[in-house]
C-alpha cells in the first residue's frame, strides 16, 4: 500500500490547475493504482486515484506525488523524477505497481531514433493547459496526461498509427508513450518530436489577420497549403487497411447521415435552450437551421466513413519552417474515448477548420482591428487544397452538391458545439458563434 495521506488529496487536487472538479465537494479519493518509482536519485509514486464527487460522478487523475510530513508534492517539479519517467519510455521498461503494470513504450520508427543530449535538459512549458507539458533535450515533448480516461487513448493510437503505418509526416511524430496496463489501465503518459521555433495556428494567423487589410496572395497560399495538408492527413487515415478494424474506412450509409441529422436537431434544441434566452433573435433562425440538419439525412449517401482530427481548429496546428503540422489528436475533450474514436465524414474536420477563420476574423474585429469580410477568401482558398489533395478519394461524396450540403451540416453542428463550449467557458466570446448561426442563410 502506497504511504500517500489520503486525507490530504482533496486539497492538494483543489489546488491543481489541471483539476477540473474544482467546482464540486469531494466526497472521497482512493488510490485505484500505484507503482514505487525508485530507480535513479528519485523516489516518487505514481499513484491513479479516483475522486467521488458528493453528486455521485467520479473521475480518475494521474499523481505522480511525493509525499513527506508536510503534506503531498508534485513529483515532476523534480526534474530528476521527470528524467525517470522518461527513462521508462526511452528503454521501454516496466515496473510493477499493485494491480498491474506501468508500461513504457518506444516505437521503432527512423523519426524516433534520435539521440538524446545528456545530461537531459528539462523545460516546462509556459501554457495554459489541461495536461502538464515538458520539453526535454529540445527533442522531444513529454506530455504527461492528468485527467486520465478509460478505454484506448486517441491521441496514442493516432500518432501511433501515423507513425508505423502511413507515410504522413506534417506532424510532430510519436515517439513513445507511458501505459499503465491492468484494471485501471490507461495512457499516462505520450512524446512527440519537438518542433522548435513553432508557432501554433491560431496566433499566426491571428498576426497575419491584424497585420494585413486585405489578405494577400501569400496569406491564401498558406490557406491552400493548410486545406492540402488536411487532406493528406485524410488520405493516411484512408489507407489503413481491412485487417485494422480501428482505422479502416467504412461505407456511408443512410442511416449514419440520419443519425447525424437527428444528433444535430437534437443539439439544436439544446444550444437554443441554453442560448436562446441571451439571444433571442435566435429563435426565429430555429426553423431555417432545422433545414440545414434535415438535408444532411435526405442526401444520397456515397463516400466513407474514416477516423478523422475530430477537434480539428487553428490551435491544433502549429507553423514551423513555412509548413504546417496538424497535432493534437485527442479529439474533443468532453466526449468519451469511445465516442472521439468512431469514424465519421472527413468533413467534419474541413468543417472546424472553417469555423477557426471565422473565430480569428471575429476576434480581431472585436479588438477595434480590421472589419469583417476576410473569412470567404480564406475558406475558398483552405477548400481549392483540400479539394487538390484528395481528387477522386473514395471517402468523400461523389458530387460537389452533396459535398456542400454536409458540409453545410457540419458547420452548423460545430457552431452549436461552440456555443454550448462558450457559455460554459468563456461567455464573453459566446457571440462569435451566435452571430455565425445569424448569418448563415435562408434554408433552400
Ligand atoms: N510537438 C510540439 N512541438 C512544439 N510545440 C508543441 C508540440 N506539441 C505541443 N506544443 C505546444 O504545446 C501546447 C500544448 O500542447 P497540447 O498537446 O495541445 O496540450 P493539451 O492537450 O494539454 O492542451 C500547444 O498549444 C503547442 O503550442
Ligand atoms: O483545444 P481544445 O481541444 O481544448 O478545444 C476546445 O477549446 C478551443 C478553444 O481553445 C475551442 O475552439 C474554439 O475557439 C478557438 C479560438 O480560441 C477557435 O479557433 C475554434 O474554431 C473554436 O471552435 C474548441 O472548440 C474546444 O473543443
Amino acid at each position: 500500500m502506497t504511504n500517500l495521506d489520503l486525507t490530504k488529496l482533496p486539497d492538494y487536487l483543489k489546488q491543481q490547475r489541471w483539476f477540473s472538479g474544482k467546482a464540486w465537494p469531494i466526497k472521497h479519493v482512493t488510490v485505484v493504482d500505484h507503482a514505487a518509482m525508485e530507480s535513479g536519485p528519485c523516489s516518487f509514486t505514481l499513484a491513479v486515484v479516483e475522486v467521488v464527487y458528493e453528486l455521485g460522478k467520479t473521475e480518475r487523475y494521474l499523481l505522480p506525488v511525493k509525499s513527506g510530513p508536510d503534506g503531498v508534492r508534485d513529483a515532476l517539479e523534480d526534474d530528476e523524477c521527470l528524467r525517470a519517467l522518461f527513462r521508462l519510455i526511452r528503454e521501454g521498461a516496466s515496473v510493477n505497481s499493485a494491480s498491474g503494470q506501468v508500461k513504457g513504450e518506444w516505437l521503432n520508427t527512423p523519426e524516433g531514433l534520435q539521440a538524446m543530449p545528456s545530461p537531459l535538459t528539462v523545460r516546462r512549458l509556459m501554457v495554459e493547459q489541461s495536461n502538464t507539458s515538458l520539453v526535454l533535450g529540445e527533442k522531444v515533448i513529454l506530455k504527461i496526461i492528468r485527467k486520465l480516461e478509460a478505454g484506448v487513448n486517441p491521441e496514442h493510437e493516432v500518432g501511433r498509427f501515423l507513425a508505423t503505418k502511413t507515410s504522413f509526416r506534417a506532424t510532430p511524430t510519436l515517439l513513445g508513450a507511458l501505459n499503465l496496463e491492468g484494471t485501471a489501465g490507461a495512457t499516462l503518459a505520450v512524446a512527440h518530436r519537438f518542433v522548435p521555433d513553432a508557432t501554433d495556428g491560431w496566433k499566426y494567423t491571428l498576426d497575419r489577420l491584424r497585420q494585413e487589410r486585405a489578405l494577400g496572395e501569400r496569406f491564401l497560399g498558406e490557406m491552400r497549403d493548410l486545406g492540402q495538408r488536411l487532406g493528406e492527413l485524410h488520405n493516411a487515415f484512408a489507407s489503413a487497411s481491412a485487417d485494422d478494424p480501428a482505422f479502416a474506412p467504412e461505407p456511408l450509409l443512410q442511416e449514419d447521415l440520419q443519425r447525424w441529422s437527428a444528433s444535430i436537431v437534437g443539439e439544436l434544441g439544446v444550444t437554443l435552450a441554453d442560448a436562446g434566452r441571451l439571444h433571442a433573435d435566435l429563435e426565429g433562425r430555429r426553423e431555417s437551421l432545422i433545414g440545414y440538419a434535415k438535408r444532411l439525412a435526405h442526401v444520397t449517401p456515397s463516400g466513407q466513413k474514416i477516423r478523422i482530427h475530430g477537434d480539428l481548429h487553428l490551435g491544433q496546428v502549429l507553423r514551423a519552417n513555412n509548413q504546417w503540422l496538424i497535432f493534437d489528436f485527442e479529439g474533443e475533450p468532453a466526449r468519451t474515448f469511445t465516442a472521439r474514436r468512431e469514424k465519421y465524414s472527413a468533413l467534419r474536420d474541413v468543417a472546424g477548420m472553417i469555423r477557426s477563420f471565422d473565430y480569428a476574423e471575429a476576434t480581431v474585429a472585436l479588438e477595434g482591428g480590421e472589419p469583417r469580410g476576410r473569412v470567404g477568401p480564406s475558406r475558398d482558398a483552405f477548400l481549392e487544397g483540400y479539394r487538390k489533395a484528395t481528387q477522386g478519394a473514395p471517402y468523400l461524396p461523389a458530387d460537389s452538391a452533396t459535398f456542400d450540403v454536409m458540409l453545410r451540416a457540419f458547420e452548423l453542428e460545430k457552431l452549436l458545439y461552440e456555443v454550448r463550449y462558450e457559455l460554459q467557458n468563456r461567455p464573453d466570446w459566446v457571440r462569435i458563434p451566435v452571430e455565425a448561426l445569424l448569418r448563415m442563410e435562408e434554408s433552400k
